[in-house]
């Protein structure tokens, strides 16, 4: 662990003494900011002089002086709270002061972030300033190895992206042998882009499978759906998260496919269809999953980015793949799962840091019990955010969006134009093309490089089209003569289902008091409002094709709290339906630890009969008897997974006129976990009384995005069961 560093007692007791004044205000500043009268004890003593030590040792180290809202930003983390700065304010270095701090007080500190290129970036560029304060720091990413993760969890700080610390999580809570381990127990989290990885990445559990036999292609079913009309044949909701069959097209396919769809004994050819027809109508290729070396990869929503090692469900990512005509990848089985809040929690003391925290500070509160301190500019902002430019359909907006970009562009002024999604940002690039223009496209497909390319948006004459979140972290600078053209600037080819996201985008221009412009283009038929609002009508256009009517705006800023209304409500379900299962997990986990550590099974077993155990060899017996129940405990865990998600799946049949669907899951979830803890005991039994048998195990791994709610919400296919009666009653 960390100790005071020779550096560090250099700096305080310089001859002459140091001036603490200034650090004392620092403080004062940060304690008014947050929450005054509720605040938590302060983490450490001395913060005055910590902040003088850590201001010279980033200047010193790095060759960057903290401002005082630095200073301010780390107080805030290290008081435990979400602190929110603006884009380009800094938040790196002073999230690195703060891991310090915490590190200083001899507590182990994960600092996590959104991908693998932030987090070498950072650990890399940090480092210095770390090893002055005599702080270790190391970074694991996808690739890592378990040599290299064990290593980079050992040091004092650790910076990874969430679904790498997640499933580290997960696999370790696999191993047999204590000495496996590669996590020490968590003590502080530091979140960067808080919102990002709390608030949006928390919809979807981390998913943790093996692998086992090859997946089922429908290539027929995928055939089959091609040929089905929307609003004919099938019907797609409001929100465009379930599709299902009219009555005629249920016909149809009955008559197509020679079978009765809603035979209750058979239900496998309607689950496949239903699964051939979400991929087919619900999932498109460049906006939720992009194709690359004859591999289905899925983007990551919240982000823009491909998700590697990630898939859906079996059933449908085998609907893709037999969509798309690839061959099918291997199925899965679910070993363990966990959300984001059930990572968060493991961690006694946590903390992050954000952009954009105050738009969801309810959710911080509610889910995490965190609370947000916003920390002031270091230079004021003098971006000019202008009003949206509104138009009747999409072409009028593209038209509309390629004249601006053109009579920008000939300014010479840099233009950073963000897209809602890759096929979105292809595109508006061969529009511009074809007007002449050489826009740099930076979407999922390149994110490799999207660094340097970000980093250079901010020249004179640069065309930047870029999918929503890709090469956050990076700097834009500006180039020279370019802040006399107006600087940066940023346009929205359309408002994203969060205003957050909207703000991210906007945030790339006007750092540190630079001159920057933003604008959102958006029309009254981008799927915004035809999804969210779709029983509105939009106001008409005035002569010249733009809409100004007050009700344009409205209209678009209302879709927009319906959708993170529905985000939220998500958010909830999510988290109704996994917080017993989590309190379970702890419960398995904390017996399966003392299997591992102590010699529980061998005096289990041997309790159970002492004959058998008398007669097995003395040197290995204690292993043997270890390993049969951890082994009895995964498989039965795993089963028990199986089970909560076949019920998750039916319970509002189950559930129909008497509980609530969460309440009647929980009843049966508590029922099964306790035959669970029976059937672990009868299973190592069985074991250990026919020790030849194997105790096999899934070995390759990888991890799933799991959508909530794949297949329909509980209303939408109760209504499909009542169509279905109907029909047939
Ligand atoms: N005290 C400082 N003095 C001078 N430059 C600084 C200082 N602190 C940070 N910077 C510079 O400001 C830039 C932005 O820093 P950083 O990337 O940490 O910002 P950020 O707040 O994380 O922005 P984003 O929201 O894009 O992630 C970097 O180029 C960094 O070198």
């Amino acid at each position: 662990m960390a100790s005071f560093s020779r550096f560090f007692r250099n700096i305080l007791d310089r001859p002459g003494g140091l001036n603490l004044t200034p650090f004392r205000k620092i403080v004062e500043a940060a304690d008014k900011l947050s929450y005054p009268g509720e605040l938590p004890e302060p983490k450490m003593d001395n913060l005055a002089e910590f902040c003088a030590v850590a201001r010279e040792a980033a200047d010193r180290t790095l060759g960057l002086r903290p401002y005082d809202v630095q200073l301010i930003g780390t107080l805030a983390l290290l008081h435990g709270h979400v602190a929110e700065m603006a884009t380009g304010e800094g938040k790196t270095l002073s999230g690195a002061m703060a891991a310090a701090g915490y590190a200083l007080q001899g507590k182990r500190v994960h600092v996590i972030s959104v991908n693998d290129y932030l987090a070498q970036r950072d650990a890399e560029w940090m480092g210095p300033f770390y090893e002055a304060l005599g702080v270790t720091v190391g970074w694991i990413g996808q690739n890592s190895t378990p040599e290299e993760r064990r290593e980079a969890y050992d040091r004092d700080v650790c910076y990874g992206p969430v679904s790498e610390i997640g499933f580290d999580v997960l696999r370790d809570r696999m191993r047999t042998g204590a000495g496996d381990i590669i996590m020490p127990a968590p003590e502080v989290a530091l979140v960067d882009e808080a919102d990002s990885v709390l608030v949006d990445e928390a919809r979807v559990p981390l998913v943790l499978a093996g692998a086992a036999d090859a997946g089922d292609a429908v290539p027929e079913m995928a055939e089959l759906v091609r040929t089905l009309v929307r609003g004919y044949h099938y019907e797609i909701d409001e929100q465009a998260r379930n599709v299902f069959l009219t009555p005629k097209g249920a016909d149809s396919v009955e008559s197509i496919l020679g079978v009765e769809l809603y035979d209750e004994n058979e239900p496998g050819t309607l689950i496949e269809l239903n699964l051939a027809l979400h991929a087919h109508a619900l999932l498109t290729r460049d906006v939720d999953y992009i194709v690359r070396d004859g591999k289905v990869q899925l983007i990551n929503p919240s982000r823009g980015r491909v998700a590697l090692l990630q898939r859906w469900p079996d059933g449908l990512q085998a609907a893709v793949e037999a969509k798309e005509a690839l061959s099918p990848t291997e199925k899965g089985e679910i070993l363990d799962q966990i959300t984001v809040q059930g990572l968060i929690k493991r961690y006694p003391q946590v903390c992050g840091m954000t952009g954009t925290a105050v738009a969801v500070s309810e959710q911080l509160g509610e889910f995490y019990g965190l609370k947000v301190a916003v920390i002031p500019p270091n230079t004021p902002c003098v971006r000019v955010d202008e009003p949206d430019r509104l138009y009747p359909t999409e072409p009028d907006r593209d038209a509309a969006l390629v004249e601006e970009i053109q009579a920008v562009h000939a300014t010479g002024r840099p233009i950073l134009i963000g897209t809602l999604d890759v096929a979105a940002s292809e595109n508006l690039a061969k529009l511009l093309q074809r007007r002449g223009m050489e826009p740099v496209v930076l979407n999922a497909k390149n994110d490799a490089e999207e660094a340097s390319i970000i980093a250079r948006a901010g020249e004179r004459d640069a065309i930047t089209v870029s999918t929503q979140m890709a090469g956050r972290g990076t700097d834009i600078r500006l180039g020279e003569g370019v802040a006399e053209l107006g600087g940066l600037y940023v346009i929205g080819s359309g408002r994203h289902v969060s205003s957050r996201l909207d703000d991210q985008l906007r945030g790339r221009a006007g750092r540190q008091g630079d001159p920057g412009g933003s604008v959102f283009f958006a029309s009254m038929r981008d799927d915004l409002v035809t999804q969210y609002v779709p029983d509105e009508r939009p106001p008409a256009a005035d002569p010249d094709g733009v809409v100004r009517h007050r009700r344009g705006a409205y209209l678009i800023g209302h879709a927009q709290r319906v959708a993170e209304g529905v985000n939220l409500e998500i958010h909830r379900n999510t988290w109704r339906y996994t917080r017993l299962l989590e309190r379970q997990r702890e419960l398995i986990l904390e017996w399966r630890d003392k299997v591992l550590h102590s010699e529980s099974a061998a005096g289990a077993l041997a309790a159970a009969d002492p004959e058998r155990w008398d007669a097995l060899d003395e040197e290995t017996r204690d292993e043997t008897a270890r390993q049969i129940v951890l082994h009895a405990i995964d498989t039965c865990w795993t089963e028990h997974l199986a089970f909560l998600s076949d019920l998750r799946e039916g319970i509002h049949l189950r559930a129909l006129g008497r509980m609530s669907p969460v309440d009647e899951f929980q009843r049966e979830a508590v029922a099964e976990y306790k035959t669970l803890l029976a059937e672990v005991e009868r299973r190592s039994l069985e074991s250990f009384e026919a020790p030849a048998r194997d105790l096999k195990r899934p070995t390759a791994t990888w991890t799933y995005m799991v959508q909530e709610n794949p297949f329909g919400t509980e209303l939408d296919r109760l209504l499909k069961r009542v169509t279905s009666a109907l029909r047939h009653g």
